[in-house]
């Protein structure tokens, strides 16, 4: 049985029922009342003035303002999601087969027509996660995307995720953020098309309007706090392990970070440094990671290796990193996680920001039944048939006796009225 060396002092989180009853308020009222309803909403919560959409003079002050050592991180971080997701891309095929002599099936791959992207941007100038989001429906096929992010107070938008959006293909960019911005893709507002699929992580605000509007429109999964497990054991750096805990914590003060070990002195070693690690982050960064490791961190002794793989697997985490010897049974044998880090050599911190893979992962537990954002989810994939005269007798026969034992007369006889128009009964 794990041991738990540190517990979760809290789990759910609190007040939703009122995030969710403001949420659908402003929703309903932005629907009704249009662009009008929207800026209203973003000069109350954001302080923003005037029009969002981003013009291309915006698009070059943005430019203007970043170093050409910015322009060239997010270049290569572009780069890489990009490749990252066009081998993606190639795993989709277009198929046919012969069912049966002379029925002929197969399937399509066809892009969504319009996606929204959110960008974080109220607490942290998530740049990544427009590179992630916008570059992965671009590669997808997705002819208009719409990058929504929140405005800077005073108005219009960081420079660097304005310009990232631009560069990974942005087709408009719109500096609103929260409940707003997401009613602005979904309902078209300033001259959007509406969006078929909402992607990108956010606020509970940003989330739960994604989940209330999910059905009329597609989304990339629920997203609640990021979260992130370490399997480690006798062989990891305990200074390493306890600075990428840290790492992750500093997303806010409700990000879980648990760590999971068979070595008792490894556990001591990584809990001795965690404090003096966090009250060494700038502030409000330490608040965040503060919180979190207090209130959520967790460090979970285990007898041996499988057994840390049984507490991994039942945790599901978004973003998992293996510091333990033979990473090849650890690839094989793990079966839940949003996006798996093997070895110390490389932290979440590169997926997070530059590697390739992408950053908008399963949280909460999602990972059971879900992976994270890739082209998979900005296309549809459709199937058709066709037959022969001769090829069509077989089927038409056994769907009219199934539509029979099932009571459904009608569909029996549009096989019949086929069967004996070809002379077949
Ligand atoms: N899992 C991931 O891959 C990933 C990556 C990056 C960021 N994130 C998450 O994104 C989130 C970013 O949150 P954020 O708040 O900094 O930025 P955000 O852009 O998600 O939200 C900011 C917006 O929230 C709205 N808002 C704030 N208070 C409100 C209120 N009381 N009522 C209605 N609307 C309100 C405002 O309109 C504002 O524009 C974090 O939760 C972070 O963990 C996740
Ligand atoms: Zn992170």
């Amino acid at each position: 049985m794990p041991i738990y060396l540190k517990k979760a002092e809290r789990t759910a989180e609190t007040g939703h029922d009122d995030v969710s009853r403001t949420v659908r308020d402003m929703l309903t009222e932005i629907e009704a009342g249009g662009d009008d309803a929207a800026l209203a909403y973003a000069a109350k919560l954001d302080n923003a003035p005037g029009h969002p959409v981003l013009t291309q003079a915006d698009i070059d002050a943005a430019t203007a303002a970043l170093s050409d050592e910015t322009k060239a991180d997010i270049a290569f971080s572009h780069d890489n999601v990009r490749r990252f997701a066009e081998a993606q891309k190639a795993t989709l095929t277009e198929t046919e087969v012969e069912l049966h002599p002379g029925l002929w099936a197969g399937q399509k791959v066809i892009p969504v027509s319009a996606a929204g992207a959110y960008v974080p941007g109220g607490r942290y100038a998530h740049v990544a996660s427009a590179i992630m989001t916008v570059t992965t429906a671009k590669v997808a096929g997705v002819e208009h995307v719409t990058v929504c992010s929140p405005p800077r107070r005073g108005g219009g938008m960081d420079p660097a995720i304005a310009y990232a959006a631009h560069l990974c293909g942005a087709d408009k960019i719109l500096a609103m953020g929260g409940v707003q911005g997401i009613a602005a893709l979904t309902f078209g507002l300033f001259d959007t098309p509406p969006a078929s699929i909402l992607v990108g992580p956010g606020n509970q605000y940003v989330a739960e309007a994604k989940r209330l509007l999910f059905g009329r429109v597609g989304i990339d999964m629920v997203a609640g706090p990021t979260d992130s497990l370490i399997l480690a054991d006798g062989t990891a750096d305990a200074e390493i392990v306890a600075v990428d805990l840290v790492s992750q914590a500093e997303h806010g003060w409700n990000s879980p970070v648990w760590l999971v070990t068979d070595d008792r002195a490894l556990a001591d070693a990584v809990m001795a440094r965690m404090n003096a690690l966090i009250a060494d982050l700038p502030s409000p960064n330490r608040e965040s990671a503060e919180a979190a490791w207090r209130d959520f961190g967790e460090v979970i002794l285990c007898s041996d290796r499988e057994e840390m793989a049984g507490v991994s697997d039942d945790y599901a985490p978004e973003h998992l990193s293996v510091q333990a010897a033979d990473p090849d049974w650890w690839l094989d044998r793990l079966t839940c996680y949003g996006s798996l880090f093997l070895g110390e050599e490389v932290t979440v911190t590169y997926g997070d920001k530059a590697s390739g893979t992408n950053h908008v992962l399963p949280t909460s537990g999602a990972a059971r039944y879900t992976g994270g954002l890739s082209v998979h989810k900005f296309v549809k994939i459709v199937t058709w048939q066709r037959a022969t005269r001769d090829g069509a007798k077989g089927v038409a026969e056994t769907s009219a006796r199934i539509s029979r034992i099932e009571g459904m007369e009608g569909h029996a006889r549009a096989a019949d009225v086929r069967l004996k128009k070809y002379g077949q009964i």
